[in-house]
């Protein structure tokens, strides 16, 4: 990136990747993945190169999130580093395959964008999930396809915790995206959630079309809801849950939970209440893939961030 009066220039996006399958049982992704393997007419654009890819392949035939470890989590400096193995985990392995073909992570030679399709039980509608708060052509990316799509809504997932945040397959490209589209559940196609994320993905690549043709983004702003806190839900000594996310609180992804609020009731019909200092965000509700992961539920803050205008470095 380089910056003349304010405006950031970026080289045109000419590599374009779209990953299915980071989760074998998220179904929508997989299914439009393997949709444009065979036939790509719709995701291609004039000027970008378009690579539809499955990115764990086993763990789509056995419908199954992984099959050694989270894939999703496997991005680290040390994984992709470790000397190749066949002891090593299937995904570690796959991951640092993907490193190659789609990065190396960090490197000019990275892919420019990489999509990632996720799909939630939760009721997060379509949301679109962020690495970085300072990545001004994401921004500008994301802008551009809330306003698309409006008046339905695409909430704006930030996660730049310093604890919380974790090495993701997109994360390989310059300008990694995830979109996680819910209420879905793991092992199922909704076709109205099919579709959601089908939409959302044309409006992403008209996006980079029109930015290589040379169309200049002003500056604009950007709501988004920046994680705070992973929420776990009350455990015995042994780690078995002993309640449940509270039903006013269930299905309320991106409504306010205020201190007070119900959260979880136990089995026994009491009521815990949501006790921290004031409102906020709750999302990524009762989530399936997230009771291992100790979270019944993410907390987040909204902020209005600032996208600096854009535009592509004159060859
Ligand atoms: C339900 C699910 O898999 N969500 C994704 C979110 C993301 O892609 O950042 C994950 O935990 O990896
Ligand atoms: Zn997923």
């Amino acid at each position: 990136m380089t910056s003349r009066c304010g405006v950031c220039c970026f080289n045109e996006a000419r590599r374009v990747a779209i990953f299915g399958g980071t989760h074998g049982n998220e179904m929508s992704g997989i299914m439009l993945v393997n949709m444009w393997l065979k036939n790509g007419a719709e995701i291609q654009r004039s000027g970008v190169m378009t690579k539809p890819f499955i990115t764990n392949p086993r763990a789509v035939e056995k419908c199954t999130r992984y099959v050694d470890t989270d894939l999703n989590r496997a991005f680290t400096p040390e994984n992709l580093s470790a000397p190749s193995a066949d002891e090593l985990p299937y995904e570690v392995r796959r991951a640092q395959e993907i490193n190659k073909t789609f990065g190396p992570k960090g490197s000019a030679d990275a892919y420019d964008v990489i999509f990632d399709l996720h799909n939630t039980t939760s009721n997060m509608g379509s949301t679109l999930i962020l690495e970085s708060s300072t990545d001004h052509f994401t921004l500008q990316m994301v802008h551009y396809i809330k306003k698309a799509i409006a008046p339905a809504s695409c909430p704006v997932l930030l996660n730049e915790h310093p604890l919380l945040k974790y090495s993701t397959s997109r994360s390989v490209a310059k300008h990694p995206i995830g979109l996680e589209v819910g209420p879905q559940p793991q092992g199922v196609l909704r076709s109205n959630i099919f579709e959601s994320m089908r939409v959302i993905m044309k409006h992403a690549l008209d996006f980079i079309e029109l930015f290589n043709n040379g169309v200049e983004f002003p500056p604009c702003s950007v709501d988004v809801f920046k994680v705070q806190e992973r929420m776990d839900y009350p455990r015995d000594t042994n780690g078995n849950i002993t309640a449940m996310v509270h039903p006013d609180l269930q299905d309320c992804d991106w409504e306010p939970l205020n201190p007070g609020d119900p959260m979880f009731q136990t089995f026994d019909g009491r009521t815990i209440p949501y006790e921290g200092p004031s409102p906020v965000y709750p999302t990524f509700i009762n989530e399936a893939a997230y009771y291992e992961k100790q979270q019944a539920f993410v907390t987040t803050r909204r902020e209005t961030l600032a996208a600096q205008a854009i535009s592509k470095i004159e060859q």
